[in-house]
């Protein structure tokens, strides 16, 4: 007898693990893993989802008793052998349940609110399901429709291609059609001696064609987007040198199918990277790797290059890049490389068109797979090469169950796949550095710009000096050097960073930061009520007059929002023209882009925004880049603050003078001396990691130890202590007594919507007993968890917060 073996939804400890049911008849032989199913559960039995991660044969006689699969999902396994063996090792390695890990790696569409259909795309020549499908092509899949015989019926019929499944989403848009055109030249040469030589229009028409003789290329993006007039297409067409179809429109977000841009001569360094990452595409070997690159060293090119080696190789490519940076500039490069065989993963997409790119990956249409964190699950097969840009980037961690680190994904699938893993950065995450030190990684650099560009020169502004004009924002000095920009007829970027705050006060003598007394988090203003407020534990003050720190009276409203800055530069320098990019302005769809189209086309000289702004971009008229308040992020109650300031100046500096033209940067700071804003001022990474090691060593934190939060939490104050002295007390018992155990404190932010946290910090190197101890913890706090309490455990924690 055939049985299945099936995790549940039902997300506790109990059901963390694999449940038998038998097989029914019919399904037996279309059954497979990695699909989902229905099953009965529990004493009422009542119907829940599982997918199906195991197909065994036993004993009948061993198990009378095993309940039978109610129905099945799915007619093709939606999670391959090798997801299914990922989500048992996820979920050990965060301490969550597997069947949220199986979840994880779905797209939303196909989570259980959407409808399931079978859609007939073929004749039927079985007489009982044809007949049902009389009244509509389409219908439910579910047992009201279908019975057990039936289903495996379904199963055949797909098999066949007579029917699909189809994943009804709300706002999935009805299919269009739109015009293309498609080359009929043989003879390119001979063409372009007809053409006219100042026909330029017509001329670069030609070449479209000629690097895409076989693909229809949509007329609407052959005009807007590569500047191709429509007479020279209706000339072309009179000549018969093409001729245009009507294709279906795809909601390709961003409608790229041209292939217009061709591999770049190396440079001497990047192609000892690329020999070096080839070399372990060929051999299969799993390596990984850490490209340290400067801004502007020409990583990109680096992946591209060897992305399309293991195409040559008939492999696959997964390219991760953090959500902020996944900006239309970097995938565009891409898609201008690569053309169709893209499929581009991020949070901007609708469902409907997050499930077609899904779908295009898991059929093996889309080759290529760039995308923001949740694409390290694409469904790709046969990985030749998996690139993580950006590799520092906090956006990798996921802070919600499953907490994952996208790294770790990125290298587990590496090994799965024997293929090499590359980790990409300026500013290399200390953890990553300091492996490729000792050798678990291997080390690549790029450490010159392209085209032997020098970085930009940076200086700084020491804000406490300034005299009190421009409202705080501005200095002379920078003011001066926009000016002197937009004269020149350059581009300058403005970033106001705005980490971790929205309003707040600051001393402008002693740089002193008014913060909540319980929360240690800065106060926000707010000026409908003259009060400041704590957004977190809702603490409420008056508006000081004097600095509680140095009693001067020159204490004032700061960091202002973008919106604010901007009012400003126009009374400033009327002359302007100033775009802003920020989560105001960037919420509508394509806004984003837009921005980025219109700024590159110097439709704008300045480009001011958020954090937003710092990473990826590459415009080569930029020759000034201004940090209006670089130190807003280092007073964060955590141990990596310094390293993000770092990282973000460093990366925002980089966005200077990339081309011909020289760059220049201005940081504005009220904390001159501090080391991190030398450090950026000279845009020395690899002193600024030897420093920062010596101090994360002094303290005994990461990459020295492990880190593990432990968050305990509930309504009721005294059952979240309680619990979190007990947790505590026991981890210290069983623990090994070179492992730190820390607290419980209550959270930096102890009160969050009503729940009181506390949290235990284990700082370790090695420790045998830590897992099997962890999950005790949970095992034994189930009696609680019933109660209202919650638990979490966060490996490596991005925040402490
Ligand atoms: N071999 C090459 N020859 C000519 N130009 C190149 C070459 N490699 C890269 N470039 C160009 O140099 C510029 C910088 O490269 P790229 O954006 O890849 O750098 P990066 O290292 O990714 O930078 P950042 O980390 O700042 O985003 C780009 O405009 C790119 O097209
Ligand atoms: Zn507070
Ligand atoms: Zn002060």
């Amino acid at each position: 007898m055939k049985i299945a073996k099936v995790i549940v939804d039902v997300p506790t400890m109990q059901t963390n693990t694999p449940y038998s049911y038998r097989i029914p008849n019919g399904l037996e032989t279309q059954l497979k893993r990695g699909m989902r199913v229905v099953v009965p559960f529990g004493n009422g039995n009542r119907k829940v989802e599982g997918f199906v991660v195991d197909i065994e044969e036993t004993d009948a006689k061993q198990s009378p008793q095993l309940k039978e699969i109610d129905r099945t999902m799915d007619l093709v396994p939606v999670l391959n052998d090798e997801l299914i063996k990922l989500s048992k090792w996820l979920a050990d390695k965060t301490y969550s349940f597997q069947i949220s890990c199986l979840l994880t790696m779905l797209p939303n569409a196909m989570k259980a609110k959407y409808a399931t259909y079978v859609k007939a795309i073929g004749p039927i020549d079985d007489e009982d399901i044809s007949k049902k499908f009389k009244a509509s092509d389409m219908i439910p899949f579910d047992s009201e429709h279908f019975d057990g015989p039936e289903m495996g019926k379904l199963a055949k019929l797909r098999k066949a291609n007579k029917i699909k499944v189809v994943y009804k989403v709300q706002n999935e848009a009805k299919k269009k059609q739109e015009t293309a055109v498609v080359n009929q030249i043989n003879d390119f040469d001979g063409t372009q001696k007809q053409i006219r030589k100042n026909a330029t229009a017509q001329l670069n028409l030609l070449e479209v064609l000629q690097k895409n003789p076989k693909q229809p290329l949509v007329q609407s993006h052959l005009v807007k987007d590569l500047g191709i007039s429509n007479s020279a297409i209706k000339s072309f067409e009179k000549k018969n040198w093409l001729k245009k179809i009507q294709v279906e429109k795809y909601r390709d977000p961003y409608k790229h199918e041209i292939k217009v841009d061709q591999p770049k001569k190396l440079t001497k360094d990047q192609e000892d990277a690329v020999k070096e990452i080839n070399r372990s595409i060929d051999s299969h070997q799993n390596d990984t790797y850490l490209l340290e690159g400067v801004t502007g060293s020409g990583k990109t090119e680096v992946y591209l290059q060897t992305i399309q080696r293991a195409l040559d190789l008939k492999e696959t490519a997964l390219m991760l890049v953090p959500e902020i940076s996944l900006t239309p500039q970097m995938v565009n490069r891409v898609k201008n490389r690569f053309g169709n065989q893209v499929a581009v993963i991020h949070s901007g997409l609708s469902t409907g068109e997050k499930y077609d790119e899904w779908r295009r990956i898991n059929s093996g249409d889309a080759r290529v797979v760039v995308g923001a964190r949740s694409a390290v699950f694409a469904p790709l097969d046969n990985i030749g090469i998996i690139i993580l840009d950006e590799e520092h980037d906090t956006s990798y961690k996921q802070d919600d169950n499953p907490r994952y680190h996208t790294r770790d994904v990125a290298i587990w699938r590496g090994k799965y796949h024997h293929c090499p893993v590359v980790l990409g950065s300026a500013t290399p995450s200390l953890e990553s550095r300091a492996r490729a030190g000792k050798g678990v990684y291997k080390f690549l650099r790029l450490p010159k710009r392209i085209n032997q560009k020098h970085l930009p020169e940076v200086s700084i502004v020491d804000m406490t000096q300034e005299e009190e004009t421009h409202d705080g924002i501005f200095s002379g000095e920078l003011l001066k050097a926009i000016d002197q920009r937009i004269d020149k007829n350059e581009q300058v970027v403005l970033m106001l960073n705005r980490r971790g705050f929205s309003s707040f006060l600051m001393c402008r003598d002693c740089g002193y930061v008014l913060k909540c007394p319980n929360c240690d988090i800065s106060l926000t203003l707010h000026m409908d009520s003259h009060t400041m407020k704590c957004h977190y534990c809702g603490f409420e003050e008056p508006i000081p007059k004097y600095c509680p720190h140095c009693h001067s009276k020159n204490i004032r409203y700061f960091g202002t929002g973008t919106e604010k800055v901007e009012k400003q530069l126009h009374e400033l320098l009327p002359k302007a023209r100033v775009v802003r990019m920020d989560v105001d302005t960037t919420r509508k769809k394509g806004s984003h882009e837009k921005i980025l189209h219109e700024f590159g086309d110097h439709h704008f000289d300045i480009l001011l925004g958020t954090q937003m702004i710092a990473k990826g971009l590459d415009f080569p008229n930029v020759t000034l880049v201004g940090v209006l308040n670089a130190d807003t992020g280092l007073d964060l109650p955590d141990f990596r603050s310094s390293e993000r300031t770092f990282d973000l100046l460093t990366q925002v500096s980089g966005r200077a003078g990339r081309a011909d033209k020289d760059g220049e940067v201005i940081i504005q700071t009220y904390n001159p001396e501090n080391y991190v804003i030398q450090l950026a001022k000279h845009q020395d990474y690899e002193a600024f990691y030897q420093k920062e090691m010596q101090l994360r060593h002094l303290a005994d934190y990461s990459p020295y130890f492990f880190t593990i939060k432990v968050s305990i939490s509930s309504l009721n104050e005294k059952q979240a202590a309680s619990e979190a002295y007990d947790v505590a007390n026991y981890l210290k018992g069983s623990l090994n007594n070179k492992t730190i155990i820390l607290g419980p404190t209550p959270r930096p932010i102890a009160r969050m919507k009503r729940r009181y946290y506390f949290q235990i910090i284990i700082k370790y190197k090695r420790d045998l007993k830590l897992n099997q101890s962890l999950k005790h913890v949970l095992q034994v706090s189930q009696k609680e968890v019933r109660k209202g309490l919650r638990i979490g455990i966060d490996p490596e924690p991005v925040s402490f917060m």
